[in-house]
């Protein structure tokens, strides 16, 4: 187990590039299962997660290579196996091998991904939309199987836009016979990375990044191997732009795609922080305290779930009272308590958070009990005013390429211990 130890109180400075997008990574890599080929993921970040799913491909028969950012699979090899709770509990996201392993062998099984820290995170519409397709599936033991002796297209009206079954939904339509057409889709930028190199190796989408997704299914022979460039990850730029705002900080955020960044970008302004947006930059200056602002949690182009901790953590600092409301996981506010132990006056109210700005936090061991959780408490350290002791850094390296490095060439004191 290991920790960050973070002595806060510099003003972070300088220039960070952000990585490849984790979220489009991951099933652009479950997406190489369809074409039985060679393709080859560019701008990959080397994170947790994405080991885990070269984890899961490689158990599947796939060779899966890796050089700095670039990641090769070749799946030809590749075999349903059953993927066990074993491989499933390192990652939800392993469950995105679903459609693709459905439409290329008409049979997969995985253990149920279950809930997870943040949320029960259920997999109903995942299978919903799959049984529309033409699958028959059985939930027994923990495990999902999943059978069709053939796909066909069909009209899927998703309850909610699920990022995860808008993506399995279009991974298995595009071998089904006929159209499908997903309605109420996730609208996020990684659902139009994987629309683009889907479509790269043949395929027929369109309609990512809109609510509606029509997929005309091809043959299984016509599909290639693809090389793609995976878009630069969103959530990451966004928690460097925290740290510039919440440090008073002058940073340059590299490799971003501004328009992605819109709803963060609305909220620092009304925030009070200073922001340059650049055609592939945004810089983020930091004048002093911020003002309190509200923020709703919604499916993109909404403000994202994935950056609410790390804006909880800044308003802590906010001059004014702030409302930040949840409404896409029901249990994410596991921050709270760590950020209270170092300082900061937060009062939840069912799905929302009552945030007292207060003139400054103080360092105190914390544990990260998340990802976004874990991000958000770095985030507080670098503005706290002594040393903090953050405890569970394996959540933090499941999303974030060594964080303490970025942020020490940008002046912070942050150093990564063994227990
Ligand atoms: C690997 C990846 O891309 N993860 C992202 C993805 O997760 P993920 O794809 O798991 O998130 P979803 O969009 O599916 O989940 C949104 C909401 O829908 C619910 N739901 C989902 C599926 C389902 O079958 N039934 C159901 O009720 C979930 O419990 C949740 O309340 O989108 C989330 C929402 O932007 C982000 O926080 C995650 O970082
Ligand atoms: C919730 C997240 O990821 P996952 O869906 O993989 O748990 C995240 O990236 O913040």
């Amino acid at each position: 187990m290991q920790k960050f130890v973070i002595v806060g109180g510099t003003r972070l400075t300088g220039t960070v590039r952000a990585s490849g997008s984790k979220n489009a990574t991951l099933p652009i890599m479950a997406a190489c299962i369809l074409n039985g080929g060679t393709s080859v993921i560019h701008e990959a970040p080397r994170l947790l997660d994405v080991s885990v799913m070269k984890d899961v491909l490689t158990y599947l028969g796939a060779k899966v290579t890796s050089e700095g950012n670039i990641i090769t699979v070749d799946s030809s090899n590749i075999r349903p196996l059953e993927i066990s709770e074993e491989l499933m509990r390192r990652m939800r996201a392993s469950n995105l091998v679903l459609g693709a392993l459905l439409a290329r062998f008409g049979k997969v099984k995985i253990s149920h991904p279950g809930g997870c820290q943040i949320g029960s995170r259920p997999m109903n519409l995942h299978l919903k939309g799959l049984q529309a397709l033409g699958a028959t599936i059985q939930e027994k033991f923990g495990y999902i199987t999943a059978e069709a002796e053939k796909l066909s297209g069909a009209d899927i009206h998703l309850d909610l836009p699920s990022v995860g079954a808008t993506e399995n939904l279009m991974m298995a339509a595009v071998l089904a016979e006929g159209v499908t057409t997903i309605k109420n889709a996730a609208r996020e930028p990684e659902i139009v990375d994987l629309q683009n190199f889907l479509n790269n190796m043949g395929a027929r989408i369109k309609g990512g990044g809109t609510d509606t997704i029509k997929i005309e299914g091809v043959r299984p022979g016509h599909l290639k191997p693809a090389v793609h460039t995976v878009i630069p990850d969103r959530i990451e730029a966004g928690t460097h732009m925290v740290a510039a705002a919440i440090t008073g900080g002058d940073v340059t955020v590299t490799n971003v795609i501004p328009e992605h960044l819109e709803p963060l970008l609305a909220k620092l302004r009304e925030a009070g922080v200073d922001v340059e947006v650049g055609d592939d930059y945004v810089r983020v200056r930091g004048k002093g305290r911020v003002q309190a602002v509200d923020i709703k949690t919604m499916p993109y182009p909404g403000f994202p779930t994935d950056m609410q901790p790390q804006m909880m953590a800044l308003l802590t600092l906010a001059e004014g009272t702030s409302v930040i409301t949840e409404t896409i996981f029901e249990n994410r506010f596991k921050h709270v308590p760590e950020l209270r132990r170092m300082g900061a006056d937060i009062k939840v109210e069912g799905q929302s958070v009552i945030i007292k700005g207060v003139p400054r936090l103080s360092g105190a061991c914390v544990e990260a009990s998340d990802l976004r959780a874990g991000a958000a408490l770095v985030l507080a350290a670098l503005a706290a005013e002594d040393g903090t002791v953050l405890e569970n850094v394996y959540h933090i390296d499941r999303g974030y390429e060594q964080m303490e490095l970025k942020y020490r060439a940008l002046g912070a004191r942050i150093i990564r211990v063994n227990n």
